[in-house]
């Protein structure tokens, strides 16, 4: 499966308003998540997950979705996913102006547990009324597998149980299946299997790769998921986050550091890398700590430096 021949383009899938924000200690004012989400659109990223239409008593940190998603000023080419645990948020994220939702089960039964209070196979249930709701509404759909290599409850997870869950995802109508390491104990070693079994039943166009980067494995996941074909790498400014119902799961992996790592390969992203900084820049300051993108850091150091020398 493994090969050098990477692709022209990949499609940044920013989570960082999502993702990122739904684990803050603190509420994050819904005025700087609007004005995050539009720096995010300026620096070119075409895809940004706006936020949650879940339960505010299990994710108060995104009670405020009606009010981010109305508050968006839609560009054209630019879409707004956001997260719909059941037929509920679904309709709620529709009534608010979404275009596309997206829904997400898990490889683990102990994590769809702890983290949407039912089993794998009433998630899919619950999943088959909101895509056959999404087709009715004309409304793309995407779909999540968490716990894609390890559960923080379960320990490793079989590549077997990934496989099916992707596939039950993309035959009920989700056009594309993210794959989550949702507490990053993933390597290239346990990846590789993983998307081996899981593109024996989904096309690998329709995958895309979502690494948490707990372990610092993230950027060679990615790499060897782009060798394995795959296209849509999702990713969080300034490697905000973590997932509330995974304890110690640090953030996703910073997109300022997947751009690096791709434009390094000659690959497009149409990103402007500067203008990512300057969005990861804005959160950072708002929560008052620095930047987990090693890429942001050493540029901004760099920059410090050659200023500092005129
Ligand atoms: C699924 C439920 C709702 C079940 O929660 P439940 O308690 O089993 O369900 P319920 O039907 O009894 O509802 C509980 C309360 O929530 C309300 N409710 C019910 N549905 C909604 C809704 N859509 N919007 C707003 N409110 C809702 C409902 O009305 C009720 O309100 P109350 O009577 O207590 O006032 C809950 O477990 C939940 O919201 N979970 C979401 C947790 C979450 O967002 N986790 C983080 C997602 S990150 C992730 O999954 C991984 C990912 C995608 O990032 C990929 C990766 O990293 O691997």
């Amino acid at each position: 499966f493994v090969s050098w021949d990477l692709p022209r383009f990949v499609k940044v899938v920013e989570v960082g308003p999502r993702d990122g924000l739904q684990n803050e200690k603190n509420i994050v004012p819904t005025s700087v998540k609007i004005e995050l989400i539009h720096k995010l659109v300026a620096s070119g990223l075409s895809v940004v997950e706006a936020t949650s239409f879940v339960s505010p008593r299990w994710v108060p940190q995104l009670a405020d979705a009606k009010d981010v998603l109305e508050g968006i000023q839609h560009a054209p080419n630019v879409r707004f996913p956001v997260l719909t645990p059941n037929l509920r948020g679904f309709e709620a994220a529709v009534a608010a102006g979404a275009k596309e939702v997206a829904v997400f089960a898990s490889a683990s039964e102990s994590f769809s547990k702890s983290n949407i209070n039912c089993t794998i196979e009433e998630s899919l249930a619950r999943y088959r009324d909101v895509t056959s709701a999404a087709k009715k509404h004309g409304i793309r759909i995407r779909g999540y597998v968490s716990c894609v290599v390890g559960c923080p409850v379960e320990g490793a997870v079989h590549p077997s149980k990934v496989a099916y869950v992707a596939k039950e995802l993309y035959d009920m109508g989700c056009v594309e299946i993210s794959l989550g390491d949702t507490i990053g104990v993933g390597t290239p070693g346990r990846v590789v299997p993983m998307l081996e079994a899981v593109m024996a039943v989904v096309p690998a166009d329709k995958l895309a790769v979502h690494f948490h980067d707990t372990y610092g494995q993230a950027l060679a996941n990615i790499l060897v998921s782009l060798q394995m074909g795959i296209g849509v790498v999702d990713s969080s400014v300034s490697g905000l986050g973590g997932c509330p119902y995974a304890k110690g799961a640090t953030g996703n992996v910073a997109t300022e550091d997947v751009v690096y790592m791709l434009h390094g390969l000659g690959i497009e992203t149409n990103v402007d890398l500067g203008k990512l900084m300057d969005a990861g820049d804005y959160i950072c300051k708002h929560l008052d700590r620095p930047s987990g993108s090693k890429t942001a850091t050493a540029l901004c150091r760099a920059l410090f430096r050659h200023n500092r020398k005129l």
